[in-house]
């Protein structure tokens, strides 16, 4: 099976292009692959498949010919992968398969519209952030306060003065089973000046990953919060690089590169 590796802001993705969506990809399949030692390594896979031929998102294949089957390194499945979105949408102009500089991309958490930016940084409209209440997540035994924000996917986006980078994100923080049933990407992060956060972040099924989209626009949502704001342009500063996010009232948009690293050909059998 034919494969590429890509990232955005090192949340790194290995693409298999499965047009037809005749592939069985289990999730097993998924976890040896990304696997860094036994496999190729990765954040998460981008399955390319069309749209009409997904029984999950056929829905939608009037306004998006292209689906993004997004799984974590666990090999577990997930609504939305905002870098995901932007690595896909590079994929997709590179191989020809979309040839205008603005199209939209089918998700298991609704079609995201990508936009091609003249410097080739690619933006995505990330719809409506849903601001839930606070939640509690620990780690190293110590709690952080923060919101619950819907991005398709859930997050915990909590701010804290210490600085982020001495945390250790080596292990799963804890948190709140009842608020979040099918578990939460956990987001910390340091407000460092007007509009500016640094965030790391521990991804549901995937552990630590040196940039989350979704968790950037969760961060800058949170980060707005606490400034008494709604709207407005944040950079997020994350291990792997820098993200804008664009808080709109109806929606939210993100931005950043995204690159294609490699490809080949697994040998690895499903
Ligand atoms: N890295 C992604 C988010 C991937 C999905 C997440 N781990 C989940 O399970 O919800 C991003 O860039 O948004």
């Amino acid at each position: 099976m034919r494969f590429l590796k890509g990232h955005g802001t090192e949340n790194d993705f290995i693409i298999l292009p499965d047009l037809g969506g005749e592939a069985e990809i289990s999730a097993s399949f998924v976890a040896r692959i990304c696997d860094r030692r036994a496999g190729i390594g990765a954040d998460g896979v981008l399955r390319v498949m069309r749209t009409k031929q997904s029984h999950e998102v056929a829905e939608h294949a009037a306004a998006a010919e292209w689906f993004m089957d997004y799984r974590n390194a666990d090999g577990g499945v997930a609504e939305m992968c905002g870098n995901g979105v932007r690595v896909f949408a590079r994929y997709l102009i590179d191989a020809g398969l979309a040839d205008q500089t603005e199209f939209a991309v089918a998700t298991r958490g609704g079609v995201r519209g990508v936009r091609v930016e003249p410097n080739g940084d690619i933006t995505v409209d990330m719809g409506k952030p849903v601001v839930g209440g606070e939640s509690v997540a620990t780690v190293g035994g110590q709690e952080y306060t923060g919101l619950r924000v819907d991005m398709g996917n859930p997050h915990l986006a909590c701010a804290t003065g210490e600085p982020v980078v001495q945390l250790d994100l080596s292990h799963q923080p804890g948190f709140d089973t009842g608020v979040f049933p099918t578990g939460v990407n956990i987001e910390l992060f340091n407000p460092v000046g007007p509009h500016r956060a640094v965030m790391r972040v521990y991804e549901r099924g995937s552990g630590e990953t040196r940039s989350c989209g979704t968790g950037a626009v969760a961060t800058a949502v949170a980060a707005a919060n606490l400034a008494g704001e709604t709207t407005g342009t944040w950079t997020v500063e994350v291990v792997g690089g820098t993200l804008t996010v664009i808080l709109e009232e109806e929606t939210s948009h993100l931005s950043g590169p995204a690159v294609i690293v490699a490809s080949g050909e697994l040998t690895l059998a499903e």
